[in-house]
């Protein structure tokens, strides 16, 4: 038995069902504004669109960038929020958190920091992939060891591996100066892995599902808009999309396949502030 691991069972008719926040940027004051959208507003409207829906998840994923200002209290935040959702939540490090910090007060009934999540058929190994004070990121030897730890101990559970940064490029010059610099190594390494049926992540504000041909088949590769400001897509110079913020589901089956959709605020709340040349 591996250390650092959650045990979840799930019924085995029903597939593990999965909802994923991301980048929320929360500040301690809760009238923190991140290009012209107050990012504890656009959070809470995140949960109250995915709560509306009475979805059964199953548990939620966050997957890094929580703080925008690497205060103790916008960790609370986050934390008190969740709670009321009465759902496990796991959650990873983005390039605008704090680990350290996150490991003291990102903690509560229902939030957890563990590494390797065993749900039903699937393993989901929540990887880190920041590098101390830089943007960009890369996925360490640790992380590598980690996957490959989890997989021979449980060789027959389906892969979905997590982590904040892009391991493809977006087409976005300036974003992609920030992407996980090893990101192709990474999906030629971990799709030799015959477990290995997903790779979801956050970061980029956007979302994308795309396939990577590995040599065990296609790997759903997915990223979700954030729960604040939106990148617009395609985009070499910096520039903000008008689109809602949003949430992503996964359903994940026995047989290793993946349905997914992402869902967005409804109306037009959350419009930034179209000059920003950046934050
Ligand atoms: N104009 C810009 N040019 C390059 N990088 C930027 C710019 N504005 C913000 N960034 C960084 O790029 C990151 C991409 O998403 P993050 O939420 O990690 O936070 C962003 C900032 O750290
Ligand atoms: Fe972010």
């Amino acid at each position: 038995m591996l250390k650092d691991t959650v045990h979840y069972s799930v019924a085995e008719s029903e597939p593990v069902r999965l909802v994923q926040v991301t980048d929320p940027h929360l500040f301690a004051d809760p009238e923190g504004q991140l290009l012209g959208v107050n990012t504890t507003q656009s959070f809470q409207a995140v949960l109250n669109t995915f709560s509306a829906t009475q979805y059964p998840a199953d548990i939620l994923l966050a997957t890094g960038d929580i703080s925008q200002d690497y205060s103790p209290e916008s960790y609370q935040h986050f934390v008190d929020k969740i709670e009321a959702l009465d759902l496990p939540c796991h959650y990873l490090p983005g390039n605008h958190d704090d680990p350290r910090l996150m490991a003291v007060r990102m903690q509560g009934d229902h939030v957890f920091g563990q590494q390797i999540i065993d749900i039903g058929p699937w393993l989901i190994l929540m990887l880190d992939s920041t590098v101390r004070g830089k943007p960009g990121g890369y996925l360490g030897e640790k992380q590598f060891e980690l996957i490959d730890a989890a997989v021979k101990a449980y060789p027959d559970k389906h892969v979905l591996l997590v982590m904040h940064h892009n391991p493809i490029l977006m087409q976005c010059a300036w974003l992609d100066q920030h992407c996980m610099a090893n990101g192709e190594d990474f999906l030629a390494r971990t799709s030799r892995y015959p477990q290995v049926k997903g790779v979801l992540w956050g970061h980029v504000h956007q979302q994308v599902d795309k396939l990577h041909p590995g040599p065990h088949g296609d790997i759903p590769l997915m990223a979700t808009p954030s729960t604040c400001i939106q990148f617009k897509p395609l985009s070499s110079y910096f520039a903000l999309d008008t689109v809602q913020p949003g949430y992503r589901l996964l359903e994940l089956s026995g047989d290793g396949s993946i349905r997914t959709n992402v869902y967005r605020v409804p109306g037009n709340r959350f419009s930034p502030d179209n000059e920003a040349s950046g934050y």
